[in-house]
């Protein structure tokens, strides 16, 4: 494999113009017929991968690989995460209902060299404002206080940078319980998330532990997320160019996503063949979904699909995502057994927590 001095010093930065790129050739050109469509999205029960039997966690491992190299999109059900997950999108709407806008302007993401803290509607964009988006959020990232192995201590930001949390947390007197609600969420979620990333690596044929030591400060950025109701539904697959949309098309641009959502639908996912399919919920399901990393570490095998938000629902929809990375101050570098000399890597090496920075750059004017 190419060593890394042999890529532009600003690689990382050229990768995230690229990924623009890509996102806006997919939503613009014809359907691509190669690749296999789909209508609906699997399930996989994931109670059999926290057995001791190798072969049981091979089993899960097995249907991930099918649902990446194929939608890059699957519910995972037997996650233990039931109440946590009812709790969760019950403080997203306590935070966007009981928080004064005063309280929430004063932990403004403008205040935040990291993208933290809370964003009014349409503050940013993932389609370069050609649409409004009408999402509201709070964001939030790893701190060891929320990290249940309590960390290694060698945490750092986006930029490489080793500062202390950089989180804009709401004021506690306000909204009684946020931060340890928050904290078990954050904690229960990460240690899945580890978990999950392990199964990943067997999917891959690879050792079990292969990613661990990538994972020990991980990246871990968090949203509460509220759409506003739909005054005017459509059926799915009708938005048109410069209308309202709760989130622009995009990929994620991590390892994967772990997406709690309420009852709800407002989720779709782009097939290759151009169509635009529901993700909505599924009873104790949790969405996860291939992210840019993953991709980039298998040389497109693993998909990053495309998804956007539009509630056609006339009730508001909240969501809460993670956004799992390796430590940012890891590289991301294609396999060598996803390389050959017939197919080599698509995609040079990129520092994980510079990637990430520079696409959140390009959701807000001027900061690219
Ligand atoms: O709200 C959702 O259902 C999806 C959110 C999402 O795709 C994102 O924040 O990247
Ligand atoms: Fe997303």
């Amino acid at each position: 494999m190419a060593a890394v001095a042999s890529y532009p010093v600003d690689a990382t930065r050229a990768a995230a113009l690229d990924s623009q790129r890509y996102l806006e050739t997919r939503l613009k050109s014809t359907p691509t017929t190669s690749a296999v469509s789909f209508d609906s999205i699997p399930i996989i029960d994931l109670s059999p991968s926290f057995s001791s039997s190798l072969s049981a966690r091979q089993a899960v491992a097995r249907q991930i690989r099918e649902a990446c190299t194929t939608i890059g999109f699957f519910y995972i059900t037997g996650h233990g995460m039931e109440l946590i997950s009812q709790k969760t999108l019950e403080l997203a709407e306590r935070f966007f209902t009981e928080l004064s806008q005063e309280s929430k302007d004063k932990i403004h993401m403008r205040q935040s060299k990291y993208f933290r803290g809370y964003e009014p509607p349409s503050y940013s964009s993932l389609n370069n404002f050609t649409q409004k988006e009408t999402k509201e959020a709070f964001n939030w990232a790893y701190e060891a206080a929320l990290d249940p192995t309590g960390g290694d201590g060698k945490y750092v930001e986006l930029d490489g940078a080793s500062v202390s949390s950089q989180n804009l947390w709401p004021d506690e007197s306000e909204i009684p319980g946020f931060y340890e609600g928050i904290k078990e969420y954050y904690g229960t979620t990460m240690q899945l998330a580890r978990h999950l990333f392990r199964l990943f690596a067997l999917s891959l044929d690879l050792p079990e532990d292969y990613f661990d030591s990538m994972m020990t400060h991980p990246g871990g950025m968090c949203r509460l997320i509220k759409y506003k109701p739909s005054e005017n539904p459509k059926p799915l697959s009708e938005v048109s160019e410069d209308e309202e949309i709760g989130l622009g098309a995009h990929t994620d641009y991590e390892c994967f996503t772990l997406l709690l959502q309420d009852s709800n639908p407002g989720l779709e996912i782009l097939s290759p063949d151009g169509r635009w399919i529901s993700a909505g919920p599924v009873e104790g399901g949790i969405v996860v979904n291939v992210a840019d990393f993953l991709m980039r570490w298998t040389n497109g095998i693993y998909k990053s699909t495309v998804h956007r938000v539009v509630n056609r629902t006339d009730k508001e929809r909240y969501s809460v995502p993670m956004f799992f990375s390796i430590n940012y101050d890891e590289k991301v570098e294609t396999l060598p057994s996803c390389v050959s000399e017939d197919n080599p890597s698509k995609f040079p090496p990129i520092t994980a927590g510079k990637y990430v920075m520079n696409r959140l750059a390009m959701t807000i004017p001027g900061k690219f």
